[in-house]
């Protein structure tokens, strides 16, 4: 680590032999009362780059104070407005969520920003050259959340509720649910942010909307679910729930330092589920979704579980597949469990469904 530490207290009084816990000794600390080492440079604001919405927002502040107590610098964030921002387009129309993540990445490169928050569900799934996802913090509920009228949960809609979402991957899977249960929903497509979204159930538009139960959570509207919708009815997107702090590769010092706010289980889970969107070549508005939890026999984990599901939108045809092995312990291996899967997926048929993004 070249990030400077506070020489250790010592206590005064003649106690132990001092053995530092990690056995090196103490004899490289400074004295107490030395000044700071010289070689550092003067080190200013941390610059983070942030989409200006209110989630983003909320995401990057929570992101901005853990880079703070890890680095010892403090953050500022340097707000971006990206096209998906200002485009009332459809998302798919526009070229899929990457739309919110291009300027951002165009600042990083052009080093107008240290590092960039993201929705990991809304990173495209190929790295470019030059920067690099430094840290993916431990994820939040990966769930999908219905906010409905009187507080309907999604089995008390009336048929032919109408139910908002702007994702294909939902529609197809509330609509395949519904199906399953002798019943209909209309599914109607909408954009925009979270208060828009929930404001179509409050002004009477809709009966329902569905959203990512981590948005809600980082913008403290939580209570406002009126049903949790379990990863067995709808697969989230994948990479839901978890955020990505992305830099420049050459930056090494700061990959190292936001590098301890990556969660090693996260990684390896959304590695998986982004390989499997990748192998099956999908758009990140596809109708795809994606999961990978671990199974654990007690306390002791014992496998890791990926499952994947594509369909129509409408839900007359999903293929949902699921694939268990040791947990992976390299980034590769999960990648390897991903297009394992996306290969059964497409030998079931699963190309015919991503519409015209499909090969
Ligand atoms: N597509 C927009 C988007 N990107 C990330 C989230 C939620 C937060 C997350 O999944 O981490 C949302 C809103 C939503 O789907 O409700």
């Amino acid at each position: 680590m070249s990030e400077p530490r506070e020489p250790q207290g010592r206590t005064g009084g003649g106690s132990t032999s001092a053995h530092s816990p990690d056995g090196l000794g103490t004899e490289g600390l400074p004295a107490p009362d030395a000044p700071p080492r010289g070689a550092e440079p003067e080190q200013g604001a941390l610059r983070l780059g942030t989409r200006r919405s209110k989630l983003a927002m909320a995401q990057s502040a929570l992101v901005a104070d853990a880079v703070g107590k890890v680095t010892g610098r403090p953050v500022e964030l340097v707000e971006i407005t990206t096209y998906g921002d200002v485009s009332r387009e459809d998302l798919a129309q526009i070229g899929g969520t990457g739309v919110f993540v291009v300027a951002l990445r165009e600042a990083l490169l052009r080093g107008e920003v240290d590092f960039a928050v993201h929705s990991l569900k809304d990173l495209p799934t190929e790295q470019p050259d030059g920067l690099v996802l430094a840290a993916v913090p431990v994820r939040e509920d990966a769930r999908d959340v219905l906010v409905a009228r009187d507080g309907l949960t999604f089995a008390q809609l009336p048929r032919g509720a109408r139910v908002g979402t702007g994702s294909p991957r939902r529609m197809a899977q509330l609509n395949a649910y519904a199906r399953n249960h002798g019943t209909t929903i209309e599914t109607v497509a909408i954009r925009g942010n979270v208060d828009t979204r929930i404001g179509y159930v409050h002004g009477g538009e809709l009966d329902a909307v569905v959203l990512a139960a981590a948005g809600l959570s980082r913008l403290g509207r939580l209570d406002e679910v009126t049903d949790f919708l379990s990863v067995d009815t709808v697969l989230p997107a994948p990479g839901q729930g978890a955020l990505a702090i992305e830099c420049t590769a050459d930056n090494a010092d700061l990959v190292a330092a936001l590098g301890e706010l990556d969660d090693p289980f996260t990684r390896v889970a959304v590695t998986a589920e982004r390989s499997l969107l990748a192998a099956l070549e999908a758009g990140c508005s596809a109708p795809v979704g994606a999961f990978a939890d671990l199974l654990a026999d007690g306390q002791i984990v014992k496998e890791m579980r990926l499952r994947g599901v594509v369909g129509t939108t409408d839900g007359s045809t999903l293929v949902q597949l699921s694939t268990t092995g040791p947990v992976p312990e390299t980034h590769d291996q999960a990648r390897a469990l991903g297009r394992e899967l996306a290969a059964e997926m497409l030998a079931k048929g699963a190309a015919g469904l991503m519409g015209e993004r499909a090969h």
